[in-house]
């Protein structure tokens, strides 16, 4: 796997001999994303930015989930000094990540939830393992799709199937993701798809790091600067959002139905 550059609770990232580094997310059982989660993911692009990492992998300790989004118990009827400090952390976030001087792959070797979704649409190319499911879900969860997680889709799929994805909270097979380009390609296991990854993020060696970025930033770069200018009424919208006596009520029962069983329309 490499030299490990680092690790912590939530994350581990390693080296290889290419200075190409695969972070695996580990939070068991669901890689579910709270504050500390979202922090230590934070530390890690920004130690990869300092480093001028050449490529990253992005994928999962699980087979099974990639990451099912956020910790519901930082969105169920949050503290306001707590959501700020979670939702600044997951903006923050998708800046760096979306925004990266270096090419990033997903293996999604489980499914991706919401904003786990969100994570994998957030690199350059995705890699996803079959029979899995991908997608904004947040509309079966009583939530709202946040406006830069609807941007991040329409910029990889076009108007039409994301306001389908998103106005349906539907979860796509591996299957439908390909034919919608949700996801670049399939792979069989996550060790084939670590192999494509690494065949995707080759082609950037002959590249000057500095043309990979303009590139980049060229098309992500207004994204990005829209998101920035308006981070505090993002927040207050979502804040509001989350303290409407209806959603309370629709976050809890989930919660309540956690004990047996999540969703009805879980997948297998
Ligand atoms: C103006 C409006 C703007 C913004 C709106 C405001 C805020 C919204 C902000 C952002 C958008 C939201 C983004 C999100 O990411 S919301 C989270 C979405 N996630 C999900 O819906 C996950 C649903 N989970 C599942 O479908 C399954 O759990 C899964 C397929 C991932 C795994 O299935 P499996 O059978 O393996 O496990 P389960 O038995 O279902 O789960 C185990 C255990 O974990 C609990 N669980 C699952 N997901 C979460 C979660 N995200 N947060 C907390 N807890 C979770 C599950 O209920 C089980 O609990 P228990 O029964 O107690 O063991």
């Amino acid at each position: 796997m490499g030299t490990l550059v680092r690790t912590s609770k939530f994350l581990s990232a390693a080296r290889d001999i290419n200075g190409i580094v695969t972070i695996t997310m580990r939070r068991p059982p669901l890689n579910r994303m709270n504050l500390e989660f979202m922090s230590e993911f934070s530390n890690v692009l920004r130690d990869l930015e300092r480093d001028n990492c050449p490529g990253a992998i992005l994928t999962s300790y699980s087979n099974k989930v990639f990451s099912a989004g956020f910790d519901i118990g930082e969105l169920c009827n949050p503290e306001p000094e707590r959501f700020n400090d979670f939702y600044t952390e997951v903006q923050n976030n998708w800046t760096q990540l979306y925004g990266s001087t270096f090419p990033t792959v997903a293996v999604i070797n489980g499914h991706a939830m919401a904003a786990g979704c969100l994570l994998a649409l957030s690199c350059d190319y995705r890699v996803m393992i079959k029979n899995r499911t991908i997608g904004y879900n947040e509309m079966q969860m009583g939530l709202a799709t946040p406006t830069w997680f609807t941007a991040t889709m329409l910029n990889t799929v076009g108007h039409r199937h994301t306001e389908l994805g998103v106005t349906l909270g539907k979860m796509f097979t591996t299957d439908e993701a390909l034919n919608i380009n949700l996801i670049d390609c399939v792979a069989d296991s996550k060790e084939e798809g670590i192999q494509k990854a690494l065949s995707f993020l080759e082609k950037f060696t002959h590249f000057l790091p500095k043309s990979y970025t303009f590139a980049k930033h060229s098309l992500r770069g207004p994204f990005i600067k829209q998101l920035k200018e308006n981070q505090n009424e993002e927040t207050q919208l979502a804040f509001r959002f989350l303290k409407d006596p209806e959603v309370i009520k629709k976050l809890e029962i989930v919660k309540d139905k956690e004990q047996t069983q999540f969703l009805t329309s879980k997948v297998a």
